[in-house]
């Protein structure tokens, strides 16, 4: 992890840090840590919300993988860890989705399951994946192909980078966070992906009147994503202001469960576990 508590702006996220920090080392899969992923200790850079999980892929997402990675998977090129984006790659819609259609993003599209459900509902929208876990991006182009869709594209790499670097400015027309991993503990808050930088980046790539989505079953980050998102006044409304839902209101302040966002099993078992999801839209101004 970063040593400093210092919030990095977006232009910096991706600065080489001077050296790698004891906590970086301590969290085994990150990016940083190099356990399977290219040898990048020397370049650990922003904390990264995600932990490299393995790579191997069953026999039916491996088949999934063979036949269609080629196609629906972007071909992005790398500067360091094989999860990073080229500063100088844009995302060429025409090339890649053989139109120009409204775009929906989703980061940390899990299994795919939302983002395919949706591609189907949805054939006049192209949609953009955005995961680094490659078996999730192996269950995805399983769905999507049962599902017969054209209209999904998958970037397996780190979400910032993604905004920072590859998707023009104003070019999205929804944005979907659902489920960010919550990073629960004190120490490792600095990894969450829904961060003031991260407000920063999703304003430069929504379009004027996009929505941004998001939700979390872990409260105290809901109540977080609210705190940083209303402090970026400038460039989101909040659509569904109001206070915090507390004992005696405890729907007040959210958004109502979106019925565009499907069921994940994600989502099922942290309902199970008695957590509470709590859904959250905001328009970019
Ligand atoms: C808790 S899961 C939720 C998955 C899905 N959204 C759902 O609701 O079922 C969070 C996902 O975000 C991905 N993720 C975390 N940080 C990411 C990043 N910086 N870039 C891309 N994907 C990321 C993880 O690999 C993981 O699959």
């Amino acid at each position: 992890m970063e040593s400093s508590d210092r919030t990095p702006q977006p232009s910096e996220a991706h600065r080489p840090a001077p050296r790698p920090s004891a906590d970086d080392a301590a969290l085994p899969g990150s990016p940083a840590a190099g356990d399977g992923a290219p040898a990048t200790v020397a370049f650990p850079r922003q904390p990264y919300s995600f932990v490299r999980r393995g790579d191997r892929l069953s026999p039916k997402r491996q088949k999934a993988w063979d036949e269609h990675a080629g196609d629906w998977v972007l071909d992005i090129p790398r500067v360091q860890t094989d999860t990073s984006v080229d500063p100088s790659y844009r995302l060429d819609r025409e090339a890649v989705f053989g139109r120009t259609a409204p775009l929906v993003v989703e980061i940390g599209s899990g299994l795919g399951e939302a983002i395919v459900a949706h591609a189907v509902a949805h054939p006049e929208l192209d949609h953009l994946a955005v995961e680094v876990y490659k078996p999730g991006v192996a269950d995805l182009l399983m769905k999507a192909a049962q599902a017969g869709v054209t209209n999904v594209r998958v970037a397996q790499a780190n979400a910032p980078e993604v905004l920072e670097h590859m998707l023009e400015p104003a070019s999205v027309s929804e944005l979907w966070v659902f489920f960010p991993d919550p990073w629960h503990k004190t120490r490792h808050h600095k990894r969450r992906l829904v961060s003031p930088a991260f407000a920063e980046l999703a304003a430069r790539v929504l379009a004027p009147g996009g929505l941004w989505r998001l939700a979390t079953d872990w409260q105290e980050y809901a109540v977080v994503m609210r705190e940083v998102l209303d402090a970026s006044d400038a460039d989101f409304e909040n659509l569904h202001p109001g206070p915090v839902a507390d004992d005696e209101h405890p729907e007040t302040g959210w958004a109502p469960r979106w019925d565009g966002r499907i069921l994940t099993s994600f989502e099922r078992k942290a309902t199970e576990a008695g957590r509470i999801p709590r859904d959250l839209t905001y328009r970019r101004r």
